[in-house]
């Protein structure tokens, strides 16, 4: 599904990423983490076409980018990301923030296929956002616009959904919900991407983990493999300790100079 080989990417001289090797394969769901500045987004702006490595290659759903055409491949990957909410216009019909995604689009200016309507309000109905749907997206809570993102990057279809933090901000409720969402996405044979901070985020849906770690990748494989205590305090520089619990990893940091009780 994508195949990254030996990314290097440069910005002012400074090597963002460096030496990059990364296949992810169908059936698998993969979960980003480092720490801030580590070089997630970066990563996950490759994948999706919107950045250009300085050196290597990238392969996504077949296509090596540079040889193709990026904005075919991108129909068939859905993002979600900070970025994109920025880009929507908050007065808009949520109904109608959905449809675009049909085409990629930012905004309708045109009359919108009636097909393309049943479709999104299935979608805003099986995201539990059915009542909403005649109301602006600006009328939302923070919860409810990223599940209408959800909704939208699923309207065409994707066969990769790449995601960036989609439960930062969200309180514990609208965070566990919005992955119930998620884990329905098994169903859809659709690649999840996804990147966080969060390692209680990981549920089961995930099967592998990247670590990322000053550019490079610190450890990367099945996610029982690279969630554990030691190889996390190494990438974290913190004494952490990693426990599983419903089939998802929770982390205790431990406290350092003096700050225990
Ligand atoms: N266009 C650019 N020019 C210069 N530096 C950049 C550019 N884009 C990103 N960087 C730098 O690259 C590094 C990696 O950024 P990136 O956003 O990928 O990290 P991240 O792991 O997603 O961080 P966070 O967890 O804080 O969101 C950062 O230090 C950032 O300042």
């Amino acid at each position: 599904m994508i195949h990254l080989q030996h990314i290097i990417l440069k910005r002012d001289e400074r090597e963002i990423l460096n030496g990059i090797d990364l296949e992810i394969k169908e059936g698998e769901h993969w979960v980003i983490l480092g720490r801030n500045g580590s070089g997630k987004t970066s990563l996950l702006e490759m994948m999706t076409g919107y950045m250009f490595p300085s050196s290597g290659t990238i392969d996504v759903l077949g296509n090596r980018f540079g040889e193709c055409d990026v904005r075919e491949v991108r129909k068939e990957i859905g993002y979600i990301s900070q970025s994109i909410i920025e880009k929507l216009t908050l007065y808009d019909p949520v109904w109608e923030v959905v449809a675009t995604g049909e085409y990629a689009f930012l905004r309708f200016y045109q009359d919108i296929d009636e097909q393309v309507r049943l479709k999104a309000l299935r979608l805003i109905d099986e995201v539990g956002l059915g009542h909403t749907a005649e109301q602006s997206l600006g009328s939302l809570s923070q919860g409810e616009r990223k599940k209408v993102l959800l909704a939208r990057a699923l309207m065409s279809d994707p066969k990769l959904l790449v995601m960036d933090e989609p439960c930062a901000g969200l309180d514990l409720h609208e965070r566990e919900k919005l992955l119930v969402d998620l884990g329905r996405l098994r169903d859809r044979g659709i690649t999840v991407v996804y990147v966080t901070h969060h390692l209680e985020e990981i549920i089961p849906l995930f099967t592998h983990v990247a670590l990322l770690h000053e550019g490079r990748l610190a450890a990367a494989g099945p996610k029982r493999d690279v969630l554990t205590s030691e190889i996390l305090s190494g990438v974290y520089d913190w004494p952490v300790e990693v426990e599983w619990s419903y089939d998802r990893p929770w982390i205790r940091a431990a406290a350092v100079g003096g700050g225990q009780a």
